[in-house]
C-alpha cells in the first residue's frame, strides 16, 4: 500500500486527507483482527492438521487479494477494505502454520537457520513490493496492474502451499522421523490402541497360544498403554494457555516492545529521512530515500538466516535479543539526537532487526509443549499484531501532537528498544536460573547415535543445561515422541544393511488378528 501511495491517490481521485483516513484504515484492518484470531489459528492447528490449517489460510490470502484488485479495478473502497480485511486474518495465521511446520520439521536440527530463511524471503518479498510496484503501477496498466500481480502472486504462493502439503504428507513426515501432525496421530493412536486391546485379548483368550511374552515386553506394553491413555490427554485446551510459563509471556513482551522499535520507524523512515536529511533537496530525497527505506529489510533478509545459523551453532539464542535492543538504542539515538549520515545506522537497525527476530521465534519451541506450538506461535503472533496496530497510531498521534517533530517519535522508538533491553535481561536472568533451556545448542548431527545421550540430536551443552532436562524419556517431557520416533528411525538408518534380527532387537511384534501384527519400537533407556 505504502508503495503505491501516490499512483493510489490518484487512481481513487480522492483529496490528500480522505485518502491518509483509507490509507490507515486499509493498515488498520489487516492487523485489528489479527489482535485476536491468530490464537483462534493456532489452536485450530494444534487440534486439527498444520498443513490443513496452510491450505485454508492460504486460500485466504488469494481470496481476499483478489477482492482487494476487484476492489481497485472498480475503485470501490469498501471492497478494497473487505480484502485486505481476508487477506489479513489469511496472512498472519498462514504465518502460524508456516512455523509450525518448519519447527516440526527442523526442530532437531537447523531450526534458527530454517525461521531464519523464511523471515529472509518475507523481507526479500517487502523489498521486492516497494521497489518494483511503483514501476509496475507507473506503465499502461496503472495501480489496477499492480493489484492483479499482487493476485497473480498469491496464486504462485497458494501452489506452494499445495506442493508443501504434499511434501509434509503422514508417510512423509513417518519416514524422515518426523513427529505426525495432530489429526493423523489422533486417528493412528485409535487404531494402535484398538490393535492393542484386540492383541491383549487375543494373548488373554489363546492359553494355548505359541507366542509367549516375557514379562519385560508386558511391562513395555503397559507403558505404551500409558502413554497412549497420557497423549489422548495431550490436546491443546485453550484453558492450557493461562498454565504457559512466565518466561513465554516475557518473550512475547519482548516481541511488543523490539518490533514496536522497528516495524512503525520502517513505515515513516521515508518521510522522516527527507525532512531531517534531504529538506533542501527534494529531487535527490526522492531517489536516494527508495533504497535507503529498504535498508533495514534488505539487510534483514541477508542477516536473518546468517543470525539463525549462529543460534544454531552457538546457542544462546536468548542472549542475541539484548544484543539486538542494545543495537536499536544506538539506531535511534544515531538517527534522532545526531546529524550523522543515515546510513550506518539504517544499517545497524537491519541488523538488530534480523538478530532479535532469528533469535525471539527459535525459543518458542523451548518454552512450550510440543502440542502447544501452533497455539504459542498464534499468542506470539497477536503480541507482534498489538505492536503493528498500537504504535504506527501512537506515532501518528506524537506527530500530530509536536508538528512533525521526528525527535519525539525517535525518543519513543527509544523507549522501546529500552523496555525491550529490560525485558530481554529478565528472560536471561530468569531462563538462567532455571538451567538454561534457551541457550541450549542444537546442531546437525554428523556421528553415529550414543545410547546415553540423554536428548535428540548431537549437542554440546554444559552440565547446568543437562540438568534442566530432566527425563527425556517421561512421556511428559516436550518433544518425547518426537524423540523417540528420531531414535527409532536413526537406529534403523544409521545401519547401512539393518538385518532383521537387529530390526527385531528393536521392536516387540503383535499379533493382533489373523496375518496382523503390531510392531510397536522399544524405548530406549539411558545406561
Ligand atoms: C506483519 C508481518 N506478519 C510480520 O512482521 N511478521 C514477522 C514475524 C514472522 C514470523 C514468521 N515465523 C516478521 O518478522 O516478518
Amino acid at each position: 500500500m505504502q508503495a503505491l501511495n501516490v499512483q493510489m491517490r490518484e487512481w481513487l481521485g480522492t483529496d490528500y486527507a480522505k485518502y491518509q483516513y483509507y490509507l490507515n484504515l486499509l493498515y488498520s484492518i489487516y492487523s485489528f483482527p489479527n489482535i485476536v484470531l491468530p490464537l483462534v489459528g493456532g489452536l485450530l492447528i494444534d487440534r486439527l492438521s498444520a498443513s490443513k490449517m496452510l491450505m485454508v489460510f492460504g486460500l485466504l490470502v488469494c481470496v481476499g487479494q483478489g477482492i482487494f484488485a476487484i476492489g481497485v479495478s472498480a475503485r470501490s473502497i469498501w471492497a478494497m477494505v473487505l480484502g485486505r480485511l481476508i487477506f489479513g486474518i489469511g496472512g498472519e495465521c498462514l504465518g502460524v502454520a508456516q512455523a509450525k511446520i518448519i519447527t516440526d520439521w527442523f526442530k532437531a536440527r537447523w531450526l534458527g537457520f530454517a525461521l531464519g530463511l523464511n523471515l529472509s524471503f518475507a523481507r526479500i518479498g517487502t523489498a521486492l513490493n516497494d521497489n518494483i510496484s511503483p514501476v509496475i503501477a507507473a506503465h499502461r496498466s496503472g495501480v489496477v496492474g499492480a493489484s492483479w500481480t499482487g493476485f497473480g502472486i498469491c496464486g504462485l504462493s497458494f501452489a506452494s502451499v499445495i506442493w508443501l502439503t504434499y511434501l509434509d504428507r503422514p508417510e512423509s513426515r513417518t519416514s524422515a522421523g518426523v513427529r505426525p501432525d495432530t489429526s493423523y496421530k489422533r486417528s493412528d493412536r485409535i487404531q494402535s490402541k484398538t490393535n492393542n486391546i484386540v492383541g491383549r485379548q487375543a494373548i488373554n483368550a489363546s492359553c494355548d497360544s505359541t507366542m509367549t511374552m516375557s514379562s519385560d515386553a508386558l511391562d513395555e506394553e503397559d507403558e505404551i498403554e500409558k502413554e497412549d491413555e497420557m497423549a489422548q490427554d495431550d490436546q491443546m485446551l485453550c484453558s492450557e494457555i493461562l498454565t504457559l510459563q512466565p518466561n513465554f509471556w516475557i518473550l512475547s513482551l519482548c516481541c511488543i516492545a523490539l518490533y514496536g522499535a522497528v516495524v512503525p520507524f520502517i513505515h515513516v523512515s521515508s518521510d522522516f529521512l527527507q525532512k531531517k536529511w534531504y529538506t533542501n533537496n527534494p529531487t535527490k530525497a526522492g531517489t536516494v530515500m527508495v533504497s535507503f527505506d529498504s535498508i533495514p529489510d534488505i539487510v534483514s533478509a541477508i542477516g536473518s538466516p546468517l543470525c539463525g545459523y549462529l543460534v544454531d551453532k552457538f546457542g544462546h539464542r536468548a542472549r542475541y535479543i539484548p544484543l539486538s535492543a542494545l543495537l536499536l538504542i544506538w539506531a535511534h539515538v544515531q538517527l534522532g539526537l545526531t546529524p550523522i549520515s543515515p546510513i550506518v545506522a539504517m544499517f545497524v537497525l537491519g541488523l538488530a532487526y534480523s538478530l532479535f527476530a532469528s533469535a525471539l521465534w527459535p525459543c518458542i519451541p523451548f518454552l512450550v509443549k510440543d502440542h502447544q506450538l501452533g497455539t504459542a506461535y498464534g499468542l506470539v503472533t497477536i503480541a507482534l499484531n498489538i505492536s503493528l496496530t498500537v504504535f504506527p497510531l501512537v506515532v501518528a498521534s506524537i506527530l500530530e501532537i509536536t508538528q512533525g517533530s521526528y525527535s519525539h517519535v525517535e525518543m519513543l522508538f527509544i523507549a522501546l528498544a529500552s523496555v525491550g533491553l529490560l525485558l530481554s535481561i529478565l528472560l536471561n536472568v530468569l531462563d538462567h536460573q532455571q538451567g538454561g533451556r534457551l541457550q541450549l545448542i542444537e546442531e546437525p548431527s554428523s556421528g553415529p547415535h550414543h545410547p546415553e545421550e540423554p536428548f535428540e540430536g548431537h549437542r554440546r551443552s554444559s552440565l547446568s543445561e543437562q540438568r534442566l532436562l530432566h527425563d527425556p524419556y517421561n512421556p511428559r517431557e516436550p518433544g518425547f515422541e518426537y524423540r523417540r520416533q528420531r531414535r527409532y528411525s536413526r537406529d534403523l538408518l544409521l545401519e547401512e544393511n539393518p538385518d532383521m534380527e537387529d530390526v527385531q532387537a528393536m521392536v516387540t511384534t503383535r499379533s493382533v488378528g489373523e496375518g496382523i501384527i503390531t510392531v510397536i519400537p522399544h524405548r530406549r533407556r539411558p545406561i
